[in-house]
């Protein structure tokens, strides 16, 4: 089988939502495609009122194929100190055409002040290795995992836009969706992330061959990259400042700035200058946030969708667990 489906970007690409319908009759919620985690959780019929706020809600007890998963319960933290937390049901669940009978749904009975807020997106579908699923006692599957053995080959792929509609394909390699060739890395997912080695970048004509560890991450907003690149891609920025109380580098946001390339296997991936200026830090709409950011005390670089928007990602689980990450131009 092989699935499509919308990446929708919600203001400033902060994220991204692609439907998913879970249940019979189906109940369609919007969730955020996340490379970086492995748990899917919606909002539910048991998430307390007074924590929803526009989001579509999965209420299991309307759905004949949903199924409590007894004794199990989950709790979930992510670096930006967002959270939420629940118990387990299995019901259907249907990503684009391809669909999976028993998929763990993680129903949230608790979620913290910035998901609450945020209305438009109604829960998370992790794709990040399994290993890191938080459910308790059981570890639970991610979809991809369980869909796989069904998919015409055991890959799904990203294909996210600045400021548009993007697609997440599952099964299959959307030839149209890329240019030149897809130059394939290997994975370490002993962490349960999807990570890489970047092999360098460059900044106007000068290039640098850094080798730096990153995760492909299209949870993440930003492009968090070692202090040595945001050094020398702000140093080429007048008026560049970090600034504490803004939370990272800044920038006039009249400033000319320049596009970053990164480099992972015999690829070179060009984020242009547009994707950088990524969004007005102040009320006067004078200082603007960069899409570059640096990974300190991550102990690994984050990929987020300001870098993956500039390029199609094949996320290929490989023959026998040996996990790797296609990169091509677009
Ligand atoms: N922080 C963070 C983060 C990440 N690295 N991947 N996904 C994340 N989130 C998903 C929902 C909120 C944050």
């Amino acid at each position: 089988t092989r699935g499509s489906a919308e990446a929708v970007p919600e203001k400033d690409d902060i994220q991204y939502l692609t439907p998913v319908k879970i249940g019979t009759p189906p109940q369609t919620l919007n969730l955020d495609f996340d490379s970086g985690s492995s748990d899917l959780w919606v909002f539910s019929s048991e998430t307390p009122s007074r924590q929803v706020n526009g989001q579509a809600q999965y209420d299991p007890t309307k759905s004949s194929t949903s199924s409590k998963v007894d004794g199990q319960t989950w709790s979930i933290s992510y670096g930006d100190g967002s959270a939420s937390s629940g118990v387990v049901f299995k019901d259907n669940v249907d990503v684009g055409g391809v669909s999976f009978p028993a998929q763990a749904v993680e129903v949230a009975q608790k979620v913290s002040s910035s998901f609450s807020s945020d209305e438009n997106n109604d829960g998370l579908l992790g794709l990040a290795f399994s290993k890191i699923n938080t459910v308790k006692p059981n570890k639970q599957i991610t979809f991809f995992d369980n869909i796989m053995s069904n998919l015409e080959k055991p890959v799904w792929t990203s294909d996210l836009k600045n400021d548009a509609p993007g697609t997440y394909n599952f099964g299959y390699i959307d030839e149209d969706a890329y240019t030149g060739e897809i130059s394939y890395v290997p994975v370490d997912n002993s962490q349960g992330f999807w990570s890489f080695e970047a092999s360098g970048y460059s900044i106007g004509n000068k290039s640098v061959p850094l080798k730096f560890q990153g995760i492909a991450d299209t949870g993440t907003s930003l492009a968090m990259l070692p202090q040595e690149i945001n050094t020398a891609y702000y140093s080429q920025i007048q008026g560049a400042t970090m600034s504490y109380s803004l939370g990272g580098y800044v920038f006039p946001c009249d400033a000319k700035i320049p596009d970053f390339t990164y480099k992972v296997g015999d690829v070179s991936i060009t984020i242009p200058a547009s994707f950088i200026n990524y969004a007005e830090a102040d009320e006067e709409g004078k200082k603007c946030f960069g899409g570059i950011q640096p990974d300190t005390d991550i102990g690994f670089s984050i990929f987020g969708d300001v870098a993956l928007k500039a390029a199609f990602v094949v996320f290929d689980a490989g023959t026998e667990s040996s996990p790797r990450l296609g990169w091509a131009n677009k």
